[in-house]
């Protein structure tokens, strides 16, 4: 072996999990860390949203919550040189200490900075190497985040994070049909013909297939980028998250559960093609220390109990996260609010 060989296998492996907003990335994280438990992993967490919900999500899953590292200045991949190269570099000192690094990013993020990044910043590529990108396609959603014409000199996320990947996990097989099925791989296939693709459910991929694998692979980037490595190459395209909202909300107080549902299932009925994500954290009236979690991606909503009930001493603070177009934050603040339970109101 040579000593190239010898200095990369010393590298601490980094898999990086990208795909579009509610794609499944959070869920995959959750599923590696209940599955495996031959290594220690940290986890870089990277959220697009102005109040961190999934922080909290996945820390429940962690059997050491100080391995989980949080980027929240922005998305890493416009940061990219900013937070993701201080905590990786904070992280080199004692990355003796991990087997692995899972990174996931926003899903937002264009990968291609965040692998450019990792590949050729010395203060990176000493320490660390890619192991795999992975990404996640809702098999349900993902043709409208890929057919949306983004306005000239834009990326568009969705087909970035699909041409990059090495894995690629087509997921939310429970909502599509075979048909629909086979007309998503075709499509991404049409945009990687790299890629192994792996259909799951609730991400639940064989671990040996996404985790350790040496799977990165830098001549199939070069397919999809000739110019990757070209820092003057005028043409790049930019990534302009200004085209997508993020309106975050947080307040005190219970929520009525009617009310609630009854908010939700109007905007729903109305917002659904824009709503791209959203996400919350609640509590309701009448429910004791109960903490709710209510997960959306378009029409799609998951609702119910989170495994870690409201602390005693917790504040009960309602934090919201709206992810899509055309927001209206003062309307969309004005209408939760009014879902607050008031005692007159009993
Ligand atoms: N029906 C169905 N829902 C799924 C599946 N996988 C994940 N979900 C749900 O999809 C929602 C979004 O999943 P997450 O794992 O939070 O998605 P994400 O990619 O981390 O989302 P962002 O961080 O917002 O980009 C959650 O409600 C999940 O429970 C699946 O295979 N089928």
């Amino acid at each position: 072996m040579s000593a190239m060989a010898d200095s990369n296998d010393d590298k601490t492996p980094i898999t990086v999990i990208t795909g579009f907003l509610g794609a499944g990335k959070t869920t995959l994280v959750n599923y590696i860390l209940k599955e495996q438990n031959d290594w220690k992993i940290a986890v870089l967490e990277n959220e697009f949203g102005e109040v961190s919900i999934d922080t909290g999500l996945v820390a429940e899953s962690m059997d050491s919550p100080e391995d989980l590292i949080t980027m929240d200045n922005g998305c890493v991949c416009c940061s990219v040189r900013g937070d993701l190269i201080r905590t990786l570099g904070q992280l080199a000192k004692r990355r003796k200490d991990f087997d692995a690094i899972i990174l996931e990013t926003t899903g937002m993020a264009d990968p291609a900075p965040i692998i450019y990044t990792i590949q050729t910043n010395p203060k990176m590529s000493d320490h660390y190497k890619i192991d795999s990108l992975v990404c996640l396609a809702d098999c349900k959603h993902i043709e409208q985040h890929l057919d949306e014409i983004k306005p000239e000199g834009n990326v568009n996320e969705a087909l970035q994070q699909v041409a990059f990947a090495d894995k690629i996990l087509l997921n939310k097989l429970d909502l599509v049909n075979e048909e629909e099925k086979k007309r998503v791989k075709d499509r991404i296939r049409s945009i990687n013909k790299f890629a192994a693709i792996i259909e799951t459910e609730r991400s639940k991929a064989p671990l040996d297939k996404i985790l350790k694998v040496d799977g990165f692979n830098m001549e199939s980037i070069l397919t999809v980028d000739p110019e990757f490595f070209d820092e003057d190459d005028t043409n790049k395209k930019t990534h302009n998250t200004a085209l997508v909202q993020s309106v975050g909300i947080s307040f005190k107080g219970n929520l009525h559960a009617q009310w609630f549902n009854m908010f939700m299932m109007d905007l729903l009925r109305d917002r659904a093609e824009d709503l791209y994500r959203t996400k919350g954290l609640l509590s309701f009236h009448g429910q004791g220390d109960t903490k709710f979690v209510f997960q959306g991606v378009h029409e799609q909503i998951n609702f119910g109990p989170s495994q870690k009930p409201w602390a005693a001493d917790e504040e009960r603070i309602n934090k919201f996260v709206f992810i899509g177009k055309k927001l209206d934050r003062a309307e969309l603040t004005k209408s939760l609010m009014e879902c607050l339970y008031k005692e007159e109101a009993k």
